[in-house]
């Protein structure tokens, strides 16, 4: 007999009793008391009948009671239960193209509500584990949140399922609103949040919540976060999608790093049978090159093993079995920073999954969802959980209108931090731009045109390099761009001829080649490097004195990318442009980008017309999208 039949029996059981003594009573009643019996008995006895009438009310009422509370208590309990078996264990369900799908689809009210309610009955992480210093997080290292830091912003556990909770701490408490106000000023960062929050910039690292990984002194060798760090680490320390626009060399990926391995560090790793040869990733790094992929790793890398934690780079034209291998030795790897080619090859194969990823960044954002890269990206995002389940961040220095809606289909109410003065020149207090100045140089860079001849650039290029590395400036570095394969190639022979200690870094290369050439550059063995845009986005190479664009690239996107090579860190650069008529069609952008930096603007060049023109070609993208070389069969796309 089942618990619940048993139950139901002796309920019955109970209720025919009381049935039965009921109706004795009542018959007693109807009766009345007999012509023998004296009065006051017959009163007394009535009287001791409806007190013990009224107790056995009082106990049914009582136990009725007591039934309802058990009831309502079992199902909140339930409730809460599937709702943490949904946060912990249901990413593994949400993979596959549905999911895809319903990512790039506009976010359906249903969703939002269901978010909503979700984030109220969804239960607190214990806070007095994160207020008491020195006590034990989930992951089992030392939590130690300081106990004078504020009430956590976000309140409710990240939607991503990590314990960790951004607290303003105390000592950012305790700064004067004008200093902040002045700081945001200064900086001229415009924060766009949907939801309203206001977070104050985390203006010194001292300023940042205590943690395991802070304690480790990760920024030892910095003074203070950059403007975009400290404006976006309070949102996505919080666990909100954000979107960060800053100029070239400003820090943008730390931005992203820190939130990244705090999220990691404070959630419990999803169990997987030691059988499954798949690695699952938590974090999902995605770079349009496998240069920029490669040093996303290092940097991503160098902080995640600070808290025991590891990284995997997958990148196109090495050996597959190498990376497998890498895989499996970290035990499927924490964070993945990957090409989109060589993971969806992986993904196609089943050894990587992204069921279990609870942080998405697009570094370089406005190229990855361009149209070169927008399918692949679907499927990566769409391979991992919804995005109600994750995190998604996307950083870029540049953010072209044509990619934002698609953007926000990727994430849930984005904050967006714009660091520049974008909003000065002529956009409204969101920090949207409206048409005229939305794309930013970085204004250290000082920004030369020569408009010349088309068929004497070279002959200017080997001029003016010679000219730059005169005397003690012989050993700086000087980064050459082209647009085509071919031509770099050329371009590279042209100036061997003269002498001029050169590599090349193209997609007609091996990437052994690339890799060789990138670390001659870096190492100042050799001093020039002639490159196509797959080295105008991310790299960060120390010292490059001057940019030389000796074609100008397909989009102006992309010139600011290029001249953002040089003037990291807040350092000086310069970017000199040969001009032909042949680009006339950049001119109206390229005069903008630069008197919005304070730039002369040649004669020469406003003759060419001052309109800006749409998006000119409509490959862009295709040009520089990595072409994994050990593949048979493909189509090579020129670059
Ligand atoms: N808080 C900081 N203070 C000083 N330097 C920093 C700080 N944070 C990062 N850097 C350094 O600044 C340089 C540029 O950083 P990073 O490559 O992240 O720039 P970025 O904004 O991503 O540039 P790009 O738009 O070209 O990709 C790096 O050498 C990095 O180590």
């Amino acid at each position: 007999m089942s618990a619940g039949k048993k139950h139901a029996r002796s309920e019955g059981e109970e209720q025919s009793a009381r049935s039965a003594k009921k109706l004795k009573t009542t018959a007693v009643i109807e009766n009345g008391p007999t012509e023998s019996e004296p009065r006051s008995v017959e009163a007394e006895k009535k009287k001791k009948k409806d007190k013990k009438d009224k107790k056995d009310k009082e106990k049914k009422e009582k136990k009725e009671k007591k039934e309802k509370k058990d009831k309502k208590e079992r199902k909140e309990k339930k409730e809460n239960k599937q709702l943490e078996d949904e946060v912990a264990g249901d990413r593994k369900a949400s993979t596959t193209a549905d999911t895809e799908i319903a990512a790039v689809e506009p976010q359906p009210q249903s969703d939002k509500k269901e978010k909503k309610k979700k984030s109220k009955s969804k239960p607190e992480p214990e806070s007095s584990d994160r207020s008491t210093p020195n006590s034990t997080g989930q992951d089992g290292l030392p939590n130690e949140r300081a106990a004078d830091q504020a009430p956590a912003v976000n309140g409710a556990a990240q939607r991503n399922g990590a314990s960790y909770s951004y607290r303003q701490t105390a000592a950012l408490d305790a700064v004067p609103e004008e200093e902040i106000q002045e700081f945001l000023k200064k900086q001229e960062i415009v924060v766009a949040d949907p939801c309203g929050t206001k977070l104050r910039p985390v203006t010194q690292f001292s300023h940042l919540p205590s943690s395991t990984l802070l304690s480790k002194k990760p920024f030892a060798s910095f003074t203070a976060p950059t403007p975009i760090q400290a404006a976006s680490w309070p949102f996505s320390l919080s666990g909100r999608d954000v979107i960060g626009i800053a100029e070239t060399g400003s820090g943008k990926t730390m931005a992203f790093a820190l939130p990244c391995v705090e999220s990691l560090a404070s959630s419990p790793k999803p169990k997987h049978s030691k059988k499954d040869k798949t690695a699952f990733a938590r974090a999902v790094v995605v770079s349009p090159t496998r240069e920029l992929a490669m040093q996303t790793h290092a940097a991503l890398s160098s902080l995640a093993s600070l808290v025991g934690l590891s990284a995997v780079c997958l990148y196109g034209g090495a050996s597959k079995d190498d990376q497998r291998a890498l895989l499996r030795r970290n035990a499927g790897a924490d964070i993945i920073v990957a090409t989109p080619g060589r993971l969806k090859d992986f993904l196609a194969e089943g050894c990587v999954s992204l069921s279990d990823v609870m942080f998405a960044v697009l570094d370089e954002a406005d190229r990855m969802l361009d149209k070169g890269f927008e399918d692949d990206i679907k499927l990566i995002l769409g391979s991992c959980p919804p995005r109600e389940r994750r995190q998604t961040l996307m950083f870029t220095a540049t953010w072209p209108t044509s990619v934002r809606g698609l953007a926000e289909g990727f994430m849930v109410d984005p904050v967006k931090v714009t660091i520049g003065s974008r909003t000065r020149a002529g956009g409204d207090e969101n920090g949207e731009a409206n048409g005229t100045v939305e794309l930013q140089a970085n204004s250290r860079i000082e920004q030369k045109v020569e408009v010349v001849d088309p068929r004497g650039k070279e002959q200017r290029l080997a001029e003016l390099l010679r000219e730059a590395q005169k005397g003690s400036a012989k050993n700086d570095r000087i980064l050459v761009f082209c647009l085509y394969k071919k031509e770099a190639v050329r371009v590279e022979q042209f100036l061997q001829k003269r002498g001029i200690r050169v590599a090349s870094i193209h997609g007609d290369l091996r990437q052994d080649q690339r890799t060789r050439s990138l670390e001659a550059f870096k190492a100042g063995t050799t001093t020039v490097l002639v490159a196509t845009d797959v080295a105008a986005r991310g790299l960060d190479i120390p010292e490059v004195k001057l940019v030389i664009n000796v074609t100008f690239p397909l989009t102006i996107e992309d010139y600011v990318h290029r001249i953002g090579r040089t003037g990291r860190a807040g350092k000086a650069g310069k970017a000199i442009t040969l001009f032909t008529e042949h680009d006339k069609a950049h001119s109206g952008s390229l005069i903008n980008v630069l008197r919005a930096a304070n730039q002369p603007v040649p004669d020469e060049l406003l003759k060419f017309g001052t309109t800006v023109k749409k998006k000119t070609h409509d490959t862009y993208g295709a040009f520089f999208k990595d072409v994994d070389m050990s593949k048979k069969g493909t189509k090579i796309t020129f670059d």
